[in-house]
């Protein structure tokens, strides 16, 4: 059966792949550069009125789009003007074919060339940005900028790179992206997610099966069909007993994160506590379970699967022990906030259960200190080196697989920065995962769910109102 590849998103190299298996398969690059011209001239024709219109065209294959997409529009009436980046005598390939059936002038590019524009379509750089974009595309792209009319990038927009979401030397905020056959990681990675506006992705008639042999690793977050509904026949400890090692002093840490995990349908959530804390959890949420007992006795108990530990817990050398014993456990392990501090220079060893680590990029600075690279490259790495699923937050949270599939999430909202927000993810990951889903899953539909509830809840949300939030959420999946 045909996989489902649209979630996928390509690397730049593996879009240039793509192309080159399609045009090798038969289908002309004239013809993808048509199609995609194409798409983008429907995709403004559907939301703009003629107006005129400056097309910004690169001296590569993306200019090469923007003069397929300047004939279209001069086709359809619109008033069109291409300001072009180098000599037009230097086009080559496709990108020279469209050039030629441009019956026009070109001015070059400068910033006085947008003046009059009330549309502007950036077909500057797109793959095959290489460096900084600096003098005059900077000043000219500053000025289209400056110009306050719809911008309309091809496959990105200038500046961002493709892979990364970085920033080369500056680059534009469009009011739509229009891509090809797939997203590119750089699409979906901050600051580019933002600088792209809408992205559209676009059919160039690039077939499946050629994205299925390039089998990308990369995916948008899209997990839902995951979700562990509870059996007709079901008990409570079919849907899991997770234990939570809750904090001595910041107490609410932990009872955000038992919340969330129950709301997802754990079973069970023991929480073990110690101290002064431990009658603060009794008289607390009636459903959580509370117990004083030693760690080692609480977990004798084979149906208590998964343990959740960082929440509040603070940092001191019998805490580190403590964690350091539970990685030698075959529970699945959930490892989030000081649990992860105290983990720095760990050397790190497969284990017999999952391994969640759940870092914002502070923590994941002190873990992994010798980690560089694009925020998804990062979290890859980090999987591999932990051997462990490595979910590092932030607005545009990265989740990696030790086997290097690595997922890109895009729900969530900036009310999620609230103390507690993390204490209530790390919670629906326990939920989720002592219900059976591996790390890898657990993490990409807690974080999928968790941001679903900050759009669910909208403005003014608190971390308290995640787990309220949750059943609503919840009522929109399929079963
Ligand atoms: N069949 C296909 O492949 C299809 C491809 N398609 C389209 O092709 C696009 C990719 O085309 P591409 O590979 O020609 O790269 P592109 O983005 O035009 O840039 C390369 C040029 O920019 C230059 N340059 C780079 N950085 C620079 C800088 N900072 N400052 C100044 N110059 C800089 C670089 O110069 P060089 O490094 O060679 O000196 C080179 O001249 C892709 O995004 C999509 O829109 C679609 O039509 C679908 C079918
Ligand atoms: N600007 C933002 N947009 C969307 N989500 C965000 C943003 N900032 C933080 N988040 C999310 O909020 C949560 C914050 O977690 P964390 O930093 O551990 O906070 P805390 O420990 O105070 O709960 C993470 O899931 C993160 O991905
Ligand atoms: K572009």
């Amino acid at each position: 059966m045909a996989k489902n590849t649209k979630n996928h998103l390509l690397s730049v190299a593996q879009m240039y792949e793509a192309d080159q298996r399609t045009i090798e398969s038969g289908i002309s690059g004239i013809r993808l550069m048509e199609a995609a011209g194409s798409a983008i001239a429907r995709e403004i024709t559907t939301r703009w009125s003629p107006r005129k219109t400056v097309i910004l065209c690169g001296p590569g294959n993306n200019g090469g789009d923007g003069f397929v997409v300047a004939r279209l529009l001069h086709n359809k009436g619109w008033y069109v003007r291409i300001l072009l980046l180098g000599e037009r005598d230097n086009l080559k390939g496709d990108a020279k074919t469209n050039a030629d059936r441009w019956p026009f002038e070109t001015q070059p590019f400068s910033p006085d060339g947008i003046k009059d524009a009330d549309l502007i379509v950036d077909a500057v750089f797109g793959a095959g940005l290489v460096r900084d974009v600096d003098g005059i595309v900077a000043l000219t792209l500053k000025a289209a900028q400056q110009q306050n009319v719809p911008i309309i990038a091809v496959d990105m927009p200038s500046g961002v790179d493709g892979d990364s979401g970085q920033i080369l030397g500056m680059a534009i905020q469009a009011d739509i992206t229009v891509t090809f056959c797939r997203a590119k990681t750089g699409h979906y990675l901050l600051p580019g997610r933002t600088l792209c506006g809408d992205v559209i992705v676009a059919d160039i008639g690039i077939q499946d099966p050629i994205i299925e042999q390039i089998a990308p690793e990369n995916t948008k977050n899209a997990p839902a069909h995951l979700f562990p509904w509870p059996k007709t026949e079901g008990h409570k400890f079919d849907r899991g007993h997770g234990v939570i090692v809750g904090g001595q002093q910041m107490t609410g840490a932990t009872r955000l994160a038992a919340l969330c995990a129950r709301r997802v349908g754990a079973g069970l959530i023991t929480i073990a506590a110690r101290g002064t804390a431990y009658m603060v959890y009794r008289t607390c949420e009636p459903g959580n379970l509370v117990s004083n007992d030693n760690l080692n006795e609480i977990l004798a108990d084979p149906r208590k699967n998964t343990v959740l530990i960082g929440p509040g817990l603070g940092i001191g050398e019998g805490r580190k022990a403590l964690v350091k014993d539970l990685l030698n456990t075959d529970k699945n392990l959930i490892l989030d906030a000081d649990a992860l501090t105290m983990l720095a220079g760990h050397n790190w060893q497969n284990r017999a259960g999952e391994t969640l680590l759940t870092p914002h990029e502070g923590e994941f600075k002190r873990l992994f200190p010798d980690i560089t690279g694009s925020k998804l490259e990062r979290a890859r790495q980090a999987a591999h080196q932990s051997k462990a699923t490595v979910l590092l937050k932030g607005p545009d949270t990265v989740i990696a697989a030790p086997d290097g599939r690595c997922t890109i999430n895009t729900t969530g909202t900036p009310w999620l920065a609230t103390a507690g927000s993390g204490d209530s993810l790390a919670g629906i990951c326990l939920g989720l995962i002592c219900q059976g889903l591996n790390s890898y899953d657990g993490a990409c539909l807690g974080t999928w769910l968790h941001g679903k509830c900050a759009e669910t809840g909208g403005v003014g949300l608190i971390s308290e109102d995640i787990s309220t939030l949750l059943p609503e959420v919840l009522k929109t999946l399929q079963k």
